[in-house]
């Protein structure tokens, strides 16, 4: 089997990317942000309190012929940002991209953090991490991908976001067309439940590639680019008024500047991906007229982690294994 589906920026700084999920029978419909930073599928739902929801669509397990309370499980997560909700479990259909996963957890939301509340175009998530780190108590659960793998032509998935721009999540298939030239490979660790990857390098424009082993997950969950400060400050010291403004909370670059390229390497034979500059800049940072730069200290995460910013340049592939290694493939497009 294979899926497809379409996935939207959810503003106009490419902050989230939400694409549209069906669950239940008869089928309701959500707008979920796809995570390969975490683990579970969770959906507002007629359990969360009214004056935590603004306007989300509402999962109702009772509305849905197929819906199975899972006895005695509960889910609770808390993302890097602080944001965190919790909630009782159910079975149920869920569709995505003509895939169809039965019996899939569906993790109705008994309570959300301000920030989802805040976040009316996003009616939840679908955690695309390992299912090693999926929350539900006492019985973990699998994601949406690894419930379906099996019946996939492939056991991999493909992220194909853009700025500004419908892109596109496969199941189970590598579309060829969406990528130039070859896709290099290179290997995961994925023993903390993500899709971790060691860059070699990475080079400010055309400056020389600077060798630098930068280890750190393929989060589509998270907006930023998010590196060490030596990464962070090499790039930024390129940039004529660039400055580190705790009051916006990190690198601001002048709105009119022209800012360099930023690459990082993947792969032992040399590649790159190549962010183009206009997509280092995202938007007004909501102090003076500076904008703020998509390229930002990891600092104390104690991870780094190439977030949309980064996985907008490219066409990446989360490849399970099928001999069990897990692998990342980069390509340009
Ligand atoms: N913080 C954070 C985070 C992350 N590293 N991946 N996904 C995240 N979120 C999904 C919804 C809220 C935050």
């Amino acid at each position: 089997a294979k899926g497809s589906v379409v996935t939207t920026p959810i503003n106009s700084e490419d902050e989230a990317y939400d694409a549209p999920v069906s669950i239940g029978t008869p089928a309701q419909p959500f707008n979920l942000d796809f995570d390969t930073g975490s683990s579970d599928l969770w959906v507002f739902s007629s359990l969360t309190p009214s004056n935590e929801r603004n306007g989300q669509n509402i999962y109702t397990a009772s509305r849905s012929s197929t819906a199975k309370q899972l006895s005695g499980e509960s889910w609770k997560i808390s993302y890097g940002d602080g944001s965190s909700s919790s909630g009782l479990v159910y079975s149920d259909v869920v569709t995505i991209g003509g895939l169809t996963a039965a019996g899939q957890a569906v993790e109705a939301a008994s309570r959300v953090s301000q920030s989802f509340t805040s976040e009316s175009a996003t009616d939840g998530l679908v955690g695309l991490a390992f299912s090693s780190i999926n929350t539900v108590s006492p019985d973990q659960q699998t994601t949406f991908f690894d419930t379906v793998k099996p019946s996939l032509a492939s056991p991999v998935f493909t992220a194909d976001l853009k700025h500004q721009a419908p892109g596109t999540y496969n199941f189970g298939f590598i579309d060829k067309s969406a990528f130039t030239g070859s896709i290099t490979y290179t290997p995961v660790d994925n023993s903390q439940g993500f899709w971790g990857f060691t860059s070699t390098g990475f080079q400010v424009g055309n400056n020389d590639f600077q060798q630098e082993s930068i280890t750190g997950i393929a989060d589509t969950g998270t907006t930023l680019l998010l590196l060490p400060d030596d990464v962070v400050n090499a790039y930024y010291s390129s940039v004529n008024n660039a400055q580190n403004d705790q009051s916006a909370g990190g690198f601001t670059v002048p709105c009119d500047t022209s800012l360099p390229d930023f690459s990082f390497g993947v792969g032992n034979n040399g590649a790159m991906i190549t962010i183009p500059g206009s997509l280092m800049n995202l938007g007004p940072s909501g102090s003076g007229n500076s904008c703020f730069g998509g390229l930002q200290s990891s600092g104390t995460i104690g991870t780094n982690i190439f977030g949309d910013v980064a996985l907008k340049a490219a066409f990446v592939v989360f490849d399970s294994g099928s001999q069990g290694q897990p692998q990342l493939g980069w390509a340009s497009k």
